[in-house]
């Protein structure tokens, strides 16, 4: 993995000048938060070396380099979900690709089912803490000591600190726990209710990957969710992915304003 990372940061840093501080993974249908970066430097991830491809619809594949609100940024237009078919392991190679480019921060945005009947779909909401039920590790197989520890403690999986400042000035966003599952298929209305009792707010199938291999190599995340549907069985309606990009495009300006919002109060 280390001449695989060495490769596609070689790549990268001959095209690109600036240095990211903070990296930005944009969920499904959210990949317009990347076009408000000045400056910016597209490449598609089928040109970087070893880099994996995109593979989900509303994910276009392409890293967005330039500045958002004064702050040097990489934004990942498309994300990988284990549902695609990728290893757990192809998820740290593109954290560890990011924490080699300088990323020191990251804000995880996703599009997510609402197990909490009281949010609303277009509501944006601050994931305070995750639930793996995706029962795979990205940091299974060797370890790389240099990146982090074997056994990272999970105990502040996200910065509660970048959190409550992003509060402070937007005071209506609530908090929730999210529960991430394999996919592709949705849950059934009995799933929702399990996870309702486990203690989950908010449903998706991608975020704790990524978050996992953040914390144990010492990236701080912040984890935004766009809820664009109720939960299976919440209503009477089917679920579908249609619906999912909709809402998402709907909320545009709202999601970018709190996107731009906790960039400014670092
Ligand atoms: O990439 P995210 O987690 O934002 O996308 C969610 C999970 C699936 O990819 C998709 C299902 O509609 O939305
Ligand atoms: N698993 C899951 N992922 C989603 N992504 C957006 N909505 C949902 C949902 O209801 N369930």
């Amino acid at each position: 993995m280390k001449e695989s990372i060495e490769r596609a940061k070689k790549y990268i840093t001959e095209k690109v000048e600036i240095t990211p501080e903070i990296g930005l993974i944009l969920g499904s249908g959210l990949g317009f938060v990347a076009d408000d970066i000045e400056n910016a430097v597209l490449l598609e991830y089928t040109e970087i070396p070893d880099f994996p491809h995109s593979t989900a619809p509303g994910h276009e594949g392409k890293l967005v380099f330039g500045k958002l609100k004064g702050k040097n940024v990489v934004a990942l237009k498309g994300r990988f979900h284990l549902y695609e078919g990728w290893n757990p392991e192809t998820i740290k190679f593109v954290i560890y690709v990011l924490k080699s480019l300088g990323v020191k921060k990251l804000l995880i945005t996703n599009a997510a089912g609402a197990i909490n009947k009281s949010y609303n779909p277009g509501e944006i909401i601050i994931v305070k803490d995750l639930i793996n039920f995706q029962f795979k590790n990205p940091l299974k197989g060797q370890n790389l000591e240099e990146y982090g520890p074997r056994f990272p403690d999970m105990s502040s999986a996200v910065d509660l600190e970048w959190a409550s400042k992003l509060k402070e000035k937007v005071r209506k966003l609530r908090e929730g726990v999210y529960i991430a599952v394999l996919g592709p298929s949705y849950e059934t209305p009995a799933e929702i209710k399990a996870f309702r009792k486990l203690g989950a707010d908010l449903v998706g199938m991608s975020t704790v990957p990524e978050v996992i291999v953040a914390n144990h190599c010492g990236i701080k995340c912040l984890v935004l969710s766009c809820v664009t549907n109720m939960a299976a069985g919440v209503l009477e309606t089917p679920l579908s992915h249609q619906e999912v990009m909709e809402v998402a495009k709907k909320v545009k300006e709202e999601f970018s304003k709190i996107v731009f919002h906790a960039l400014e109060v670092l």
